[in-house]
């Protein structure tokens, strides 16, 4: 019997799990977007197998709907979902990046409610930038709510397998307080360094100066502001929490570079260089999955062209690509992302195999 799912909200992350979800046997993947135009471009990438009209339609049809929107939308979709003519058994789900504001709105539905976190994504958005395989080897979270039973989470969970994502279910407390340390926080500190580079009069030239520390530090200051808004606003107390920490660790670190001391400040870089090395490799439990190749190529046209070229002569697929930007001499570092640990290892072979070019994985 086809399983018929519905995604409101078109775009990386919706969009991307319509492709996924599209590799089970048996599913109709019907998308809404409150853009027509991201509808239409959906349907003809073939992101979706339909684009209905009227959403509330769409719904009364689905076994389940998936809220991929930004989350204030979601809450707001929620409630409007009340009103909708559904199937009994239907399994409602999200894709949030906060989770204890929607299972609070998730109490006055009357039906399966199961919140979800696919937690892998970029700064980029929209449809345009939707990949099947997105969610491989990243956690996707779920937090049921209480109208969920074993049957219906087995069912969301099957039909999720098909991301290639490793599924844990935790609280919404749980998911919100983790969120906001490794996620929702540092979006805050990435966009507040950059503010603090945009205040710099004196020395104008600063910006241009800007290079590989700071653009890694502050990549995902490029994020979307409207759904980093809604994050921030939902999950507020948590990331307040977060600031008060981090300020009280500011005043000691303060402390301790007005008193400039060398030991203690080696003692500082030390402490999170060990942390920091020690954190899960990609795919091995770390959110974000994906496998860096960094490749020394020298400043000259036709080099990426070049390397790319012989990737996909071997069917290597790179899932991104960037010039670290750190050097002014002939030599640039060029990282090459690969989706699987097993892609990066074959694209180094094939590298130092046919070019003199230096590879290494950090
Ligand atoms: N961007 C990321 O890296 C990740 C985002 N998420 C979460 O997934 C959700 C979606 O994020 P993205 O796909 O990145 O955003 P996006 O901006 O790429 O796409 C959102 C889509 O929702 C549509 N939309 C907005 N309001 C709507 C409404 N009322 N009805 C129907 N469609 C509506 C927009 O037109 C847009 O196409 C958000 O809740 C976000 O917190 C989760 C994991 C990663
Ligand atoms: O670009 C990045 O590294 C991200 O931070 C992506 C991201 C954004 C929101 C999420 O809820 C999960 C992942």
């Amino acid at each position: 019997m086809t399983t018929h799912i519905l995604i409101i909200g078109l775009g990386l992350i919706g969009g991307s799990l319509a492709k996924a979800l599209q590799r089970n046997s048996d599913v109709h993947v019907a998308g809404y977007d409150a853009d027509a135009l991201t509808a239409r471009k959906a349907f003809k990438m073939g992101i979706i197998h339909s684009s209905p009209p009227s959403l509330e339609q769409a719904a009364s049809e689905a076994d389940v709907i998936v809220f991929a929107t930004p989350v204030g939308a979601t809450i707001k979709l929620m409630e409007q979902s009340k009103y909708w003519d559904l199937k009994k058994d239907v399994i409602l789900t999200d894709t949030g990046s906060t989770k204890i504001q929607i299972m609070e709105s998730a109490k006055n539905l009357d039906h399966v409610f199961i919140g979800g976190h696919p937690m892998a994504g970029s700064h980029k958005s929209g449809v345009e930038a939707a990949k099947d395989v997105l969610f491989e080897n990243a956690f996707y979270i779920l937090t049921p709510g209480d109208k969920a039973d074993g049957k219906s989470l087995q069912l969301l969970k099957g039909l999720l397998v098909a991301t290639k994502a490793k599924i844990e279910v935790l609280s919404a407390e749980e998911h919100d307080h983790m969120t906001a340390i490794v996620s929702h926080f540092p979006h805050l500190i990435a966009a507040s360094l950059v503010h603090q580079l945009d205040q710099e009069e004196k020395f104008p030239f600063a910006r241009q100066l800007a290079a590989g520390g700071f653009r890694d530090t502050t990549r995902i200051a490029s994020s979307n502001p409207e759904m980093w808004r809604d994050i921030t606003t939902q999950n507020n107390t948590m990331i307040v929490q977060q600031l008060n920490n981090w300020m009280e660790q500011m005043d000691q670190l303060k402390d301790m570079l007005v008193k400039n001391d060398p030991e203690p400040i080696q003692q500082f870089f030390s402490h999170a260089k060990t942390v920091r090395d020690e954190l899960p490799i990609a795919g091995h439990g770390a959110m974000f999955s994906v496998f860096d190749l960094y490749i020394d190529i020298p400043d000259v046209p036709g080099s990426i062209s070049e390397l790319t070229g012989y990737l996909a002569e071997e069917q290597i697929s790179i899932v991104n690509l960037r010039i670290l930007e750190t050097r002014e001499d002939v030599f640039g570092i060029l990282v090459i992302s690969f989706q699987t640990a097993e892609d990066r290892a074959r694209a180094q072979k094939c590298i130092s195999a046919r070019t003199v070019y230096d590879s290494y994985i950090s």
